[in-house]
């Protein structure tokens, strides 16, 4: 008889959104959930019994009676609600992994009173994976489609050179990318301290911006060891951080034939291909968890 393999299940993709009403002044949390449930689920794959099987349907209810019930501090603050919720209350259900994709609304400033206006933010999206066993935790967070550019203070050349390079040295070139990273927490029990979700998400990204600022670039992958070591070196709950980054090329357009120079001016903006550059950069001693694959999370 042919034996399951692993198995999950579970209600992805629940769109919640929690408003917190403090007087007139209002604040939004607007999450995108996915719950995975995985245990003692055999005898529901070979013979239909769906004995242990928590329906995905009560998995979805779960998350909008618990933004009510425990509300939305953080996205990871609620998956781990959630994951906790479900190991424990449920015998068969042995792991449960909860992924949240956080949107943020930035205030629209009005002269009066009343805070109630929002503009959603055109900028990143906030990513979280919470993973509980009923012992241990594992919280990878993250963050995609984040765009950023040098104009200049960005070299590529000394390369290596075969009969089919025609790539021109560039000295001073625009580095472009959409970054896609991933952090992994050393919180890993009820034990310890948790930290602060919130902060620390504002603290990594603006160590990744800066690094990636202040980096006098030779290559993308130099820049990609800076952003990630920044983070490491200045968050002490991170231990891991991965990063998937598209080289979005800036070619300078030829404008010879028009009679004009092209003094670093004027750029073809190419979509594909790109050169995609990715690692992980890890605290001394530490063994790597997160994915190679980041669409894999
Ligand atoms: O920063 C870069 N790294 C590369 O590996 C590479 N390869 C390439 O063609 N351009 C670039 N730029």
């Amino acid at each position: 008889m042919p034996i399951l393999g692993q198995n999950q299940y579970g209600k992805s993709e629940n769109r919640v959104v929690k408003i917190t009403r403090d007087g007139a002044t209002h604040h939004i949390k607007d999450l995108n959930v996915s719950v995975a449930l995985s245990g003692d689920m055999e005898e529901v794959h070979y013979s239909g019994s769906n004995a242990n099987v928590l329906p995905t349907d009560t998995t979805k209810n779960t998350v909008y009676a618990f933004a009510k019930e425990h509300g939305i501090e953080s996205s990871e603050q609620f998956g781990i609600h959630l994951a906790r919720h479900f190991v424990t209350s449920q015998e068969p259900i042995r792991t449960a992994r909860i992924r949240v994709e956080e949107y943020s609304w930035e205030r629209i400033e009005t002269p009066g009173e009343d805070a109630h206006s929002f503009v959603r933010q055109g900028q990143e999206t906030r990513l979280t994976q919470i993973t509980y066993d009923g012992s241990s935790w594992e919280v990878v967070s993250g963050l995609k489609d984040l765009t950023v550019m040098n104009s200049t203070n960005s070299e590529f050349w000394g390369y290596v050179k075969d009969k089919y390079t025609t790539l021109p040295e560039a000295y001073d070139r625009i580095l472009a990318t959409e970054v896609s990273s991933r952090w992994r927490f050393n919180w890993t029990d009820d034990a310890q301290e948790a930290p602060d979700w919130e902060e620390s998400y504002r603290q990594v990204k603006k160590h990744m911006l800066g690094a990636f600022a202040d980096t006098y670039s030779l290559s993308l992958q130099q820049t990609l060891y800076a952003m990630g070591s920044r983070i490491i070196e200045n968050r002490t709950e991170i231990d891991e951080v991965r990063f998937s980054l598209p080289n979005k090329h800036h070619f300078l357009v030829d404008l010879e034939p028009f009679g004009l120079k092209n003094d670093n001016e004027v750029y073809f903006a190419a979509d594909r291909p790109y050169g995609l550059i990715e690692a992980t950069v890890l605290r001394d001693g530490v063994e790597p968890r997160i994915p190679v694959d980041l669409t894999n999370l």
